[in-house]
């Protein structure tokens, strides 16, 4: 039987809680038919593994934005390819670096190309209550992905007063008027959007996305064998955390075995993981290149195991 994919789109600066979200998402719609679109920005596919489950499945386009001219051709296939498998809903999760402002140009390509056009229901964009009035200064990037959205998600509320919801919220409404706005903690929030058609809160004409290969952030990965102390890896991610957008991956510890670390600026996050092969964190840079010195010495400071860094 054919059926109308429904199609979000889920943007957000790097670690304001699209993967979070998305998890919570695929529970409650379990029994559902599912496809995913997963993009990240490095070379490592950390959100892959995170949301890899047999009940869906997921197409990977790492190494950059989906909306960069660098790979919206991908993404556009990926789109016409998936469109064949009768999905009942189907989640892009966009890089934290994308720019979302020319995804109905991407839309209208892959429906040219597709065998059956999507149901689109809006671009959702997550807004991090601790970290984005400052981000929203700086980042172009997380101007744009809430001037192209049609559902404002702020998370991490339970880290934040209501002042500063209030303070987001406003910030919110001088980007976009026109967006519907709902807050979440820890991907807990009210999922009867997934009822509505969110593109009626359309606010931005399509325009060119600021994404580009030049101006693409540095990312770059570390791997270890064997096993670090807690201690001594926190001293060594705290001392980034001033250099780094981001920083994620999955960590060997001696006392706490595998480990699922998040990185987002001040704030450490450690959770109990599955086990790999080797123990990986991708840095994403806010100093460029420059980042790789700095790792290769505070990692002798704090921790003076081997370890590779690789592009
Ligand atoms: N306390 C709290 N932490 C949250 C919440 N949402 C996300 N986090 C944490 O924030 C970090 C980043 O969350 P992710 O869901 O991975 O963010 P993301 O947007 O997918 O990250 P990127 O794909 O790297 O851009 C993780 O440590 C999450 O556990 C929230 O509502 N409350």
């Amino acid at each position: 039987m054919s059926v109308n994919t429904k199609l979000y789109v889920l943007t957000g600066f790097l670690g304001s809680g699209k993967t979070t979200v998305l998890l919570e998402l695929l529970k409650q719609l379990k029994g559902h038919k599912i496809g995913v679109i997963q993009n990240e920005f490095g070379k490592l596919g950390i959100d892959g593994t995170i949301l890899r489950n047999d009940d869906i499945q997921m197409v990977e386009i790492n190494r950059g934005s989906i909306f960069c001219s660098c790979l919206k051709l991908n993404f556009v296939n990926a789109l016409a390819e998936m469109s064949k498998q009768d999905f009942e809903y189907l989640f892009v999760e966009s890089s934290g670096w994308g720019d979302p402002s020319n995804v109905n140009e991407i839309l209208e390509a892959a429906r040219v190309v597709s065998d059956k056009e999507y149901d689109f229901k809006g671009v959702l964009c997550f807004v991090d209550a601790v970290n984005f009035l400052e981000q929203v200064k700086d980042e172009e990037t997380t101007y744009r992905q809430l001037k192209h959205c049609h559902l404002a998600i702020i998370t991490k509320t339970d880290l934040a007063d209501e002042e500063q919801i209030q303070k987001v919220t406003q910030q919110i409404r001088d980007i976009n008027p026109v967006c519907e706005i709902l807050i979440s903690a820890n991907g807990q929030m009210d999922y009867s959007f997934l009822r509505k058609d969110l593109t009626i809160y359309q606010w931005a004409e399509s325009e060119e996305t600021t994404n580009s290969v030049e101006n693409k952030p540095k990312s770059i990965f570390l791997e270890y064998n064997g096993t670090v102390e807690k201690s001594k890896l926190d001293r060594f991610l705290q001392s980034l955390t001033p250099d780094a957008y981001r920083v994620k991956g999955f960590c060997r510890l001696e006392k706490e075995g595998w480990t699922q670390i998040d990185v987002v600026e001040a704030l450490i996050d450690y959770k109990p993981s599955e086990e790999f092969e080797k123990s990986q964190l991708v840095f994403i840079s806010k100093i460029g290149p420059a980042i790789i010195k700095k790792i290769f010495s505070s990692w002798q400071e704090c921790v003076g195991t081997e370890m590779t860094l690789k592009n």
